[in-house]
């Protein structure tokens, strides 16, 4: 018996839908639910309501709010296609009796990828010298584009789940050393597996590291978690990757430190907000490599969060332990 749900592809499949890659997704999820459009939902709301039992989070659309989680008395769960859960009020939904779940399975690998490209990109200022390179006469010294060495460099990792942790065996392959920062320590097997060392305070990690990755999930507690105080702990020779959420880092105090030389360079490939208006100075710092959240954007990752979707979708439905649940903290 297939279950139904509301599908919230419809923005998604127009964008993509020409390149073959959404009508994978579709596919997939017709073989087990009934599918509900976002569009259809809300042509005939009243009829479709009572026979939603799941909502699949299409990139953080649309909004979770009271006013709709009132309007489907029969919703079992929500499944989010990322790992990131700060768009939803967890209380709220939970307090409706409603399960979450996200697919920290599916994203691990192409986020650490992100993190990896864009420590690369700015130890090696590869924007700059293709912005060189691709301006044809224009005149450059051996001298130029000076970058900072990763192989035996020091690597700080804020949040040590699945992503963090793909982050330090790739890191490990550039012979980087690899301290790390969580709110709970990994099993030593796992640190001496990856070869890391755990910082119990997050200063001990920003003073010693070349280059602070942020990994952490937005939360009350992780909101400005990086903040000019932090931002002097670092070397002024340390550059700051930010792949977690832009509120993570108070971006403020992120164009004083990159204007004033407190650290070197950051590369982020979330801001706060997305994108950035076009008048934002760090938009303008040279020192600054900002990308459009690209975090988990890649062909095998899209359709692996639609599966694991699918997965914690199942369990919820047939009262099963959920794979992937996300609770309220
Ligand atoms: O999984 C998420 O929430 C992301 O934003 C990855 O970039």
């Amino acid at each position: 018996m297939k279950h139904l749900k509301i599908n919230l592809v419809t923005k998604f499949m127009v964008k993509l839908g020409k390149h073959g890659i959404l009508h994978g997704h579709v596919a997939f999820l017709k073989k087990h639910f009934y599918l509900i459009t976002m569009k259809e939902f809300l042509e005939d709301r009243k009829r479709m309501s009572k026979k939603v039992q799941a909502i699949y989070l299409w990139w953080h659309k649309p909004v979770i709010d009271q006013e709709l989680l009132q309007s489907l008395p029969n919703l079992k769960v929500i499944a989010n296609s990322g790992v990131g859960m700060d768009h939803l009020d967890l209380k709220l939904v939970a307090s409706f009796g409603v399960k979450m779940a996200n697919a920290p399975r599916a994203v691990s690998s192409s986020t650490a990828d992100t993190g990896m490209a864009l420590l690369l990109a700015s130890a090696r200022r590869l924007v700059e010298g293709y912005h060189i390179a691709m301006s044809s006469g224009m005149e450059y010294s051996e001298a130029d584009f000076l970058g900072v060495e990763v192989t035996g460099a020091t690597l700080g990792i804020i949040g040590m789940g699945s992503i963090g942790y793909k982050i330090a065996l790739r890191a490990k392959a550039f012979e980087m050393n690899i301290l790390y920062h969580n709110r709970t320590r990994r099993k030593e097997q796992e640190e001496q597996a990856v070869g890391t060392t755990y910082c119990e305070k997050i200063d001990g990690l920003l003073q010693r590291a070349d280059f602070v990755m942020v990994v952490v999930s937005l939360t009350p507690q992780t909101h400005k978690l990086i903040g000019k105080r932090e931002m002097e702990l670092m070397k002024p020779t340390a550059t700051l990757i930010n792949i977690s959420r832009g509120a993570v880092v108070d971006q403020e105090a992120l164009v004083t430190a990159l204007q004033t030389g407190v650290i070197r360079a950051a590369a982020l490939d979330v801001t706060h907000p997305e994108p950035l208006p076009r008048d934002h100075t760090l938009l303008k710092l040279k020192n600054v490599i900002i990308t459009p959240h690209l975090g988990i954007k890649t062909d095998k990752a899209t359709y692996m969060i639609t599966e694991e979707a699918v997965e914690n979708i199942l369990a919820a439905l047939n009262g099963l332990p959920i794979p992937s649940e996300v609770l309220p903290s």
